[in-house]
């Protein structure tokens, strides 16, 4: 059996608009933008690891929405699962701590503004569609 290991991904909609991060490394990634999120650890489940990373990475409390149907594969043995999200009242706004130099919320006309990693496109691209619908 290959080994598999899910990077969570989160579409964090708030106000009809989606969270960008860029990324500041490793240095083959860095300057380019994803989903905030990260690896699930053993005996953890998906949405565990995603509001964990997500208070981690951005020091927001979350709530997971829903998964957005498919698997995206990156630098194996990784895959791409994402869901969307929202941030919990009073939580305050994202933060770059760790991973990210930068953050930014795209409306639906600025979604292709940032230079997406390559192997997230599809993913933002079905995230996008969520964004008429997602909570505001
Ligand atoms: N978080 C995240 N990682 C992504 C995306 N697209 C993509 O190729 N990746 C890659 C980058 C990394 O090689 C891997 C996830 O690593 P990570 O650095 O975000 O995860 P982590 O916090 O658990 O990592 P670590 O520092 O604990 O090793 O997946 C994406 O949209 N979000």
């Amino acid at each position: 059996m290959t080994e598999r290991i899910v990077v969570v991904g989160a579409a964090l909609l708030d106000g009809g608009r989606l969270l960008a991060a860029r990324r500041s490394a490793p240095p083959e990634l860095a300057g380019r933008w994803e989903l905030p999120g990260g690896k699930v650890e053993a005996g953890e489940t998906p949405e565990a690891a995603l509001v964990r990373e997500l208070r981690e990475e951005l020091g927001i409390e979350t709530e997971p929405v829903e998964r957005i149907p498919g698997e995206w594969p990156l630098k194996p043995p990784y895959v791409l699962q994402v869901w969307t999200a929202r941030i919990h009242s009073g939580s305050g706004d994202p933060k770059p701590l760790q991973d990210h130099d930068e953050l930014r919320w795209l409306a639906p006309g600025e979604i292709w503004d940032v230079p997406w990693l390559d192997q997230d496109v599809p993913a933002v691209r079905e995230a996008a569609t969520r964004l008429d619908t997602g909570p505001r």
